[in-house]
């Protein structure tokens, strides 16, 4: 009761910590910032660091930067790359969130990638405390996909979330509230923008940057075949004589680019199938898989992954934005969380 009260006086938060971007929702008030998970930091001559950008600002940065100045991607493959700089990341966009703040220190929770080690979730949890949390929870990601996604997690039904981010794949098969079962993998969309990079390298001998390429994957990437294939022009630098120079490229091309990594996921998906016991094997075929994150809005992808396990894929509604909704969604329900698996 008092807690609740407590509660009242305060903007506890919710953030959704992924390696590709950040979502903070301020309860009661939606989403207050969506920017990618990228710090640009500036070092002077003495080689001490400062924060010269953190978010959008700090990603138009990436790969542009003259020498002092690096941007920095703190979270990468699901994992936390650089403490130090994933600490700044937090504590800006905390402090950013709750600049109006009621007079009480927020209650937080964050949503971490599946799989993260004790000590990196320690690492979270104390970055939201040195920001000023009173209190810290941390939910993880296949779970705040699936409640996001509007799945009825806290029935005793079996659903199957699959959330396709920047550095990481997670599956994860829920039921009567908690993770039954969960997979991780580092293929996603980090690894697609990679792919498409080394497959124009070695088929066209042009070398393009990964921003170049994530814009290739979102313009014309596709899954599976289309009617029409679509079309683009890329610039690049020729690898050959160092010119600089623009081709034509293909969503057939993107197409072949994807495909091992988009094999390495229906992999996994049919893994967890295979794992998953019988009784909420029995739920998923009857209500479907669900897709979330930004690698489900890969053209196709609900198809060729429904072709690949022979089951019903749906694609979440926003699914860039349902693990930070679902975040949301447990943030409401923060009293109950402290009685629950949740807390950390
Ligand atoms: N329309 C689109 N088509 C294909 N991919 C897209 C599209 N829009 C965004 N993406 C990709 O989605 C990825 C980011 O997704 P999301 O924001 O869900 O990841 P994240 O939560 O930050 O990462 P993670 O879950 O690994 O921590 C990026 O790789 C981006 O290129």
């Amino acid at each position: 009761m008092f807690k609740k009260l407590l509660g009242m006086f305060s903007n506890d938060l919710a953030i959704d910590l992924g390696t590709a971007n950040t979502l903070v929702l301020v309860k009661g008030q939606g989403i207050a910032i969506n920017e990618p998970s990228v710090v640009a930091i500036q070092y002077d001559k003495h080689g001490q660091e400062r924060i010269l950008a953190v978010g959008q600002e700090a990603k138009e940065m990436v790969g542009k930067t003259p020498g002092n100045i690096k941007a920095i991607r703190p979270m990468k493959d699901g994992v936390i790359a650089d403490f130090e700089v994933t600490e700044m990341m937090i504590r800006y966009f905390i402090e950013k969130a709750h600049k109006r703040k009621g007079f009480l220190s927020p209650r937080i929770i964050i949503c971490v990638p599946y799989g993260l080690t004790q000590v990196e979730r320690r690492a979270v949890k104390d970055s939201a405390l040195s920001a000023g949390a009173r209190y810290v929870y941390l939910i993880e990601e296949p779970m705040a996909a699936a409640i996001g996604a509007g799945l009825p997690v806290k029935d005793p039904n079996g659903n199957l979330v699959v959330d396709i981010g920047g550095g990481t794949t997670e599956i994860g098969v829920t039921s009567l509230g908690g993770l039954v079962l969960s997979k991780s993998i580092r293929v996603a969309g980090d690894n697609l923008d990679q792919a498409i990079v080394d497959y124009i390298k070695k088929n066209f001998n042009l070398l393009i940057g990964d921003r170049v390429a994530e814009d290739l994957k979102i313009k014309i990437g596709t899954a599976i075949p289309l009617d029409e294939e679509l079309t683009t022009t890329v610039r690049g630098r020729d690898q050959v004589d160092g010119s600089l120079t623009s081709i034509e490229i293909t969503s057939e091309h993107i197409r072949q680019a994807m495909k091992p990594s988009l094999e390495e996921i229906a992999d996994a998906l049919k893994s967890v199938l295979e794992e998953t016991p019988p009784e909420l094997a029995g739920d998923i075929v009857e209500n479907g898989i669900v897709l979330t994150g930004g690698g489900a809005l890969i053209r196709g992808l609900d198809k060729y992954l429904s072709d690949a396990v022979k089951l019903p894929v749906f694609i979440a509604e926003e699914p860039l934005l349902a693990v930070a909704k679902g975040t949301g969604k447990a943030l409401e329900e923060i009293d109950l969380l402290q009685q629950t698996s949740y807390e950390d």
